[in-house]
């Protein structure tokens, strides 16, 4: 295989949750508690094993995600600390934090999607 690829793999976990904006504007309806069937997106970039022929074994990433499933699901995102204002992209950011991913990869993007239509997606800042 070639030397110059970038490699990524990615795995899609859900949860369901509720939550509230509490500053958007009054008579917004997401000031209002909902709820939404979550779907994050996450991928990793890292070297390929020389042996195995990949990046990490799957289960590896939901062994990663696990901890974070176990703090959002079912629960008021907004009591989840850290959560206090649990937007899209607040949340992203949330689990780009939160996550220990395998040693020798990194996180290449976190995407958060709420709804079938909407959905945030954050990745690092190239220096
Ligand atoms: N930039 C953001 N905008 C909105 C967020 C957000 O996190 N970031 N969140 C919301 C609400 O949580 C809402 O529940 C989801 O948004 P929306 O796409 O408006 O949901 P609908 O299913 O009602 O979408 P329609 O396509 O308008 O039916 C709002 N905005
Ligand atoms: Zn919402």
């Amino acid at each position: 295989m070639k030397k110059t690829l970038i490699t990524e793999i990615s795995k899609e976990y859900t949860f369901e949750a509720a939550h509230r904006l509490p500053h958007v504007p009054e008579g917004h309806k997401c000031s209002r508690v909902h709820g939404h069937s979550y779907r994050i997106e996450i991928t990793l970039q890292g070297p390929l094993h020389p042996q195995l022929g990949w990046i990490v074994d799957f289960a590896e990433m939901n062994a990663a995600w696990q901890p974070l499933h176990a703090q959002l699901d079912h629960r008021l995102l907004n009591d989840v600390p850290g959560l206090e204002n649990p937007t899209s992209e607040l949340l992203a950011a949330w689990v780009f934090e939160q996550l220990q991913v395998p040693a020798g990869t990194r996180i290449a993007r976190v995407r958060v999607a709420e709804t079938c239509t909407s959905s945030c997606t954050v990745f690092p800042k190239e220096d």
